[in-house]
């Protein structure tokens, strides 16, 4: 049935999404409707698309809400070619900001606001410069896939990490070796993981710690979407990978540098493990509305 969807579009340092609500559960697409609104040519454009649904209204937001009945919003993402994903570390943010836009949620200052994602409940607040999501414990997963990309001379072994989605991230020798990367080009990744993974290239800055932060430049190759300006899960797992082989001594917390802006990471031990949380921007650009077939 062909109806109209009122969207919102949405961007974390240039990480950009659609967004439209749908409290109720009603409009669910289907993936070739997804790929069609994120058509850069024929659609809105974005690198990935999300839907705002009460929590009861989904079988997989039970689940957040049997975690934590806070959770009644649920971030139903997915990939601009129609696959879906667990967790969006940017998008987490933008809709935080799209929920309180729409008057869904009336957070006070600091506090956390509990959402529900296919990765579990994460919870975001507001915080100086945009907000800051706990994307809860990681954990290395992966093993250390050896990874081939466009102009890269040799395979690099990857170190694979995952914070609710799936990562793995590969250390290049310097800046131009960065740049010269063509990610127009699929990286391979050998053995290939079974669901996939975002791939993550990163340099470290000359020094690699800077009052006290880590310092690090990524790209990114995202599952089902492509190149992305930016990735805030990927950029996680970037500055996890990168104090992993800088081993002991090594900060918590790091500034990720991104085609798209910058942003914070720092990592957290509490009772269930260590918690890695990312701060940036979250913001709402224009609203539209697209006719769906
Ligand atoms: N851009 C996102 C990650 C989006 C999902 C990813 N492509 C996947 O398939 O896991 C972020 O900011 O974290």
């Amino acid at each position: 049935m062909a109806f109209d969807l009122r969207f919102t579009k949405g961007q974390g340092t240039g990480n950009d999404f659609v967004l439209f609500s749908d409290p109720e559960g009603e409009h669910e697409l289907d993936p070739s409707q997804i790929a069609a609104v994120c058509d850069r040519r024929f659609g809105v454009g974005g690198d990935g698309l999300i839907r705002a649904v009460r929590s009861e209204r989904l079988a997989d937001g039970a689940g957040a809400l049997a975690e934590d009945p806070q959770a009644t919003w649920f971030m139903d993402y997915w990939n601009a070619d129609g696959s879906v994903s667990e967790m969006c570390g940017n998008g987490i943010r933008v809709f935080t900001r799209y929920l309180i836009d729409q008057g869904f949620i009336a957070p006070e200052n600091g506090e956390w606001v509990a959402i529900g994602t296919r990765a579990g409940v994460r919870r975001v607040r507001v915080s100086p410069g945009g907000f800051e999501a706990d994307l809860g414990v990681w954990r290395l997963d992966g093993g250390e896939p050896l990874v081939r990309a466009k102009n890269l001379p040799v395979a690099r072994p990857g170190l694979g990490i995952d914070v609710g989605n799936p990562h793995v991230v590969v250390a290049l020798a310097d800046d131009d070796e960065l740049d010269g990367l063509d990610l127009a080009f699929v990286p391979v990744l050998e053995p290939e993981p079974q669901a996939g993974a975002n791939v993550e290239f990163v340099v470290m800055a000359e020094p690699l710690v800077e009052a006290g932060r880590g310092r690090i430049r990524m790209r990114v190759h995202e599952r089902g979407s492509g190149e992305t300006l930016s990735c805030g899960t990927g950029a996680v797992a970037s500055a996890l990978a990168v104090r992993y082989w800088a081993g002991e001594g090594a900060p918590d917390e790091w500034i990720v540098q991104v085609p798209g802006g910058a942003l914070g990471v720092r990592m957290e031990a509490r009772p269930d493990g260590e918690h890695v949380l990312l701060s940036g921007p979250g913001e709402l650009v224009f609203d539209g509305v697209l006719s769906l077939a």
